[in-house]
C-alpha cells in the first residue's frame, strides 16, 4: 500500500503535502511496540485499514525505505505484504487493500470526479479478467482469490459501498446531464453560427448593398437627365423669365438636398449593417471560444480518463500481484478456508450480480463514449462550419468594403457633379438675369418715352371714337350745311348773274360778206373786258355790254361752258329758259343746234342733264319731258 501511494506520488499524481501530517499517527507499530514513523508516505487509507499491528522486524526493507526517506514502489508493497508472520496481519492485508479504494476513489472524485465510473469499472474488469485467466490453479489457491472476492464483496455490502455506488450513479447522472447540457449548447452554438441566421443576415447585407448601388444609379441618372433638361432649357433661356430659372434652381437644390438626405440615411443604414456584421462576429468569436473551451475539457477529461486508467492498470498489476503472491503462500491458515468455503455460495452469488452491474456500467460506459465520439464529430463538423463561415464572412466583408469604396466614390463623383452643375446653372441664370435686367431696362426707357405718345394717342383714339360716334349726326349736319350752302351759293350766283342773262356771240364773217360793202362795218373786242362790244359804223363807234361777248373764234365747248351752270340748276328744281335772238343768218341755228361734228347747246345740254341724273338715280327719281315749239312767220308751231 505505501509502495502504490509512493508511486503516486513519486509521478506526481497525488500531492505529497497531503500526507504530511498524517505522520505524527502510528500507524505502524510491532507488537504493541511503537514504531517512530521516519516519513510522511502513508495514507489516511493505509491508517483507517490497518487494524492490526505489524512487526516491523520482519520488514527490514520498509525500515530501510524509512530510514532513506523514500518513497516506495510496487516492489516495496511486495515486501509489505509477504513478510507477515502474524495471521492476523496476513489477512488484513487484502482488506486493507480493498478497504482503502473509497478513500482513493474519494481522493480522486475530489480532483477528477468524470473519471471515477471509468477508473472503477476497470479496476473491477481487470480483477474479473485475473480471476478468469487462471483456470489452473489450484483449489486452495482459488479459495484464496475466492477469499479476496469475498472480503471485497463483504466490503462492497457495508454501507460505504452502497454509498459509493450511490455517489457513483449519481455523477454517472451528473456527467449524462452535463453530457446532454454540453449537446444542447453545441446545437444552440450551431444555431447562433450555422447556416441560418448569419446567411440571412448575409443574403440581406448583399440585396441591401444591390439595392443601394441600384438607386444611386438611378439616382446619378435622374440627376443628369435633369441637368440635361436644365442646359436644353437654358439655350433658350433669353425667352424664359428669370423667376422661373430661379424656381428651377430652387428645385434642383431640393432634389440635391433630398438625395444628400437619402444619401445619409444610406451611410447610416451601411454602418448599421456594419456594426449588426460586427456584433455577429464577435458572436462568432464567443462561440469559438466556447467551443474551445468545450474542447478542452474535453481534452482534460480525456487526459484525466487515460491518468485514471494507467493508474486503476497499475492498481491492478498490483492486485494481480498481490493475487499471485498469495496463490503461491502455502494456505497456513486452513480454518480461514473453510470459513469461505462455506460462505464461497454467497460469494459466487455476488459475484455473478457484481458482474452484472459491471455490464451495465460497462454498456454505460460504451454509452457514455459512442456519446463523447458524436459530441466531438459534432465539434469539429462546428469547428469545420465555424471555419466556413468565417471565410465567407471575410469574403463579405470584402465585398462591403469594396461596395463601400465604391459607393463613396460615386457618392463623391456625384456631389462634384452637382456642384459642377450648379455652379454652371448659377453662372447661366446670372449672365441671363443680367441680360433680362439690360433688356427690362431698355423696356422701362421705351415705356416712359412711349408713354407720353400712348396718351396722346389715347387720347385721339377717343376722340376719334367720339368722332366717329357723332358721324352720322355731323353727316347729317355737314350735308345740310353744305344743301344750304349749295343753295345760298345758287342764290347768290342767281342774285349776282340776274335771272335774265345776255350773251352775244358773233360769227365769223363769211367769203361773201367780206366782198361786200357790209363788210366795213367793224366789230371790235375789249381785250380787258369780255362782256365789252364795239361797233364802227359810218364812222362812229358804238359801244355795247352785254352779260358775255364771244368772239367769232370762240367754239362751241365755250358758249356751252357759260351756260352750263343753268341747265343743272333745273335739277335743284329751278326753271331755266335759253333761247337765241338775231337776224336771219345770224348764227342761231349753228349755236342751239351746232353740226353733227360739233353739236351747240341742245344735245349739250341734254347729254348733260341725262349724265347727272344718271348720277344721282340711287338717290332721286327723275321724270325728264321734252317738247319743242317754233315761231316761223308769227306762226306757232
Ligand atoms: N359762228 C359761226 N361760225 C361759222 N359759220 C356760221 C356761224 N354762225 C352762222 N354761220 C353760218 O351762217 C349761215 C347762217 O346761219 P344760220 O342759218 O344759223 O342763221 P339764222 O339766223 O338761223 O338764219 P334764219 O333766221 O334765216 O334761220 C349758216 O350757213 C351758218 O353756217
Amino acid at each position: 500500500m505505501l509502495g502504490w501511494v509512493g508511486t503516486l506520488i513519486n509521478k506526481g499524481w497525488l500531492d505529497r503535502d497531503r500526507y504530511v501530517h498524517l505522520s505524527e499517527r502510528k500507524p505502524f507499530c510491532g507488537r504493541g511496540q511503537p514504531v517512530q514513523r521516519p516519513s510522511a508516505l502513508l495514507s489516511p487509507a493505509v491508517m483507517f485499514s490497518t487494524r492490526k499491528t505489524w512487526d516491523l522486524s520482519h520488514a527490514p526493507r520498509l525500515q530501510e525505505l524509512w530510514k532513506k526517506d523514500i518513497s516506495l514502489d510496487a516492489s516495496s508493497l511486495d515486501f509489505l505484504m509477504s513478510d507477515g508472520e502474524d495471521d492476523a496481519s496476513f489477512l488484513s492485508l487484502p482488506t486493507a487493500a480493498f478497504s482503502q479504494r473509497p478513500s482513493l476513489t474519494a481522493e480522486l472524485s475530489e480532483t477528477n470526479a468524470p473519471s471515477q465510473q471509468l477508473l472503477i469499472q476497470t479496476l473491477q474488469d481487470k480483477v474479473s479478467a485475473a480471476a478468469r485467466e487462471r483456470p489452473d490453479v489450484s483449489a486452495a489457491q482459488r479459495c484464496d482469490c475466492a477469499a479476496i472476492r469475498w472480503s471485497e464483496f463483504r466490503c462492497l455490502n457495508c454501507p460505504e459501498e452502497e454509498q459509493l455506488v450511490t455517489r457513483l450513479r449519481t455523477q454517472v447522472e451528473e456527467l449524462e446531464e452535463k453530457l446532454l447540457d454540453q449537446t444542447q449548447e453545441v446545437e444552440r452554438l450551431r444555431s447562433e453560427l450555422g447556416a441560418t441566421d448569419l446567411e440571412k443576415q448575409l443574403e440581406l447585407l448583399v440585396v441591401e448593398n444591390q439595392r443601394l448601388k441600384q438607386e444611386l444609379k438611378s439616382c446619378r441618372s435622374s440627376d443628369i437627365q435633369s441637368v440635361d433638361a436644365a442646359a436644353g432649357s437654358c439655350s433658350c433661356s433669353h425667352s424664359q423669365d428669370a423667376d422661373s430659372l430661379r424656381r428651377e434652381v430652387s428645385r434642383w437644390e431640393s432634389q440635391a438636398r433630398q438625395r444628400e438626405r437619402r444619401l445619409a440615411e444610406l451611410e447610416r443604414e451601411l454602418l448599421e449593417k456594419s456594426s449588426r456584421v460586427e456584433s455577429l462576429r464577435r458572436q462568432l468569436d464567443e462561440s469559438n471560444r466556447q467551443l474551445e473551451d468545450g474542447r478542452r475539457q474535453l481534452d482534460e477529461s480525456r487526459w484525466r480518463q487515460v491518468e485514471a486508467e494507467q493508474k486503476l492498470n497499475l492498481r491492478l498489476q498490483e492486485c494481480e500481484e498481490e493475487l499471485a503472491r498469495q496463490a503461491a503462500t502455502p494456505p497456513r491458515v486452513k480454518y480461514v478456508t473453510h470459513t469461505v468455503e462455506v460462505e464461497s455460495a454467497d460469494s459466487q452469488k455476488a459475484v455473478v450480480e457484481l458482474q452484472t452491474k459491471n455490464s451495465a456500467l460497462q454498456d454505460q460506459l460504451s454509452v457514455q463514449r459512442t456519446l463523447l465520439r458524436e459530441l466531438e464529430t459534432q465539434l469539429h463538423e462546428s469547428q469545420r462550419t465555424c471555419g466556413q463561415l468565417r471565410t465567407q464572412i471575410l469574403v463579405y466583408e470584402g465585398e462591403m468594403e469594396r461596395a463601400q469604396g465604391q459607393l463613396e466614390a460615386e457618392m463623391q463623383n456625384l456631389e462634384e457633379e452637382k456642384n459642377r452643375v450648379i455652379e454652371e446653372a448659377f453662372i447661366r441664370a446670372e449672365s441671363e438675369m443680367k441680360a433680362v435686367h439690360e433688356n427690362l431696362a431698355g423696356v422701362r426707357m421705351n415705356l416712359l418715352s412711349l408713354q407720353p405718345a400712348l396718351r396722346t394717342l389715347t387720347g385721339d383714339y377717343n376722340c376719334l371714337k367720339r368722332q366717329v360716334q357723332d358721324f352720322p349726326f355731323m353727316l347729317d349736319k355737314a350735308i345740310s350745311e353744305a344743301k344750304q350752302e349749295i343753295c345760298q351759293v345758287i342764290s347768290e350766283l342767281v342774285r349776282l348773274k340776274g335771272n335774265i342773262r345776255v350773251f352775244c356771240r358773233v360769227r365769223p364773217v363769211s367769203q361773201e360778206e367780206q366782198d361786200s360793202a357790209d363788210a366795213k362795218a367793224m366789230l371790235s373786242f375789249d381785250s380787258d373786258d369780255d362782256a365789252i362790244l364795239y361797233l364802227s359804223s359810218r364812222g362812229k363807234v358804238m359801244t355795247f355790254e352785254l352779260d358775255k361777248v364771244f368772239a367769232p373764234q370762240a367754239t362751241q365747248e365755250e358758249v356751252f361752258q357759260e351756260v352750263q351752270s343753268l341747265v343743272t340748276s333745273c335739277i335743284d328744281g329751278f326753271n331755266v329758259c335759253i333761247f337765241a335772238y338775231g337776224q336771219t343768218g345770224s348764227g342761231k341755228t349753228f349755236t342751239m343746234e351746232g353740226v353733227v361734228d360739233d353739236p351747240g347747246i341742245n344735245q349739250r345740254a341734254l347729254r348733260l342733264l341725262f349724265s347727272e341724273v344718271t348720277e344721282k338715280a340711287p338717290d332721286w327719281d327723275y321724270t325728264i319731258t321734252v317738247s319743242m315749239v317754233e315761231i316761223y312767220n308769227e306762226t306757232l308751231r
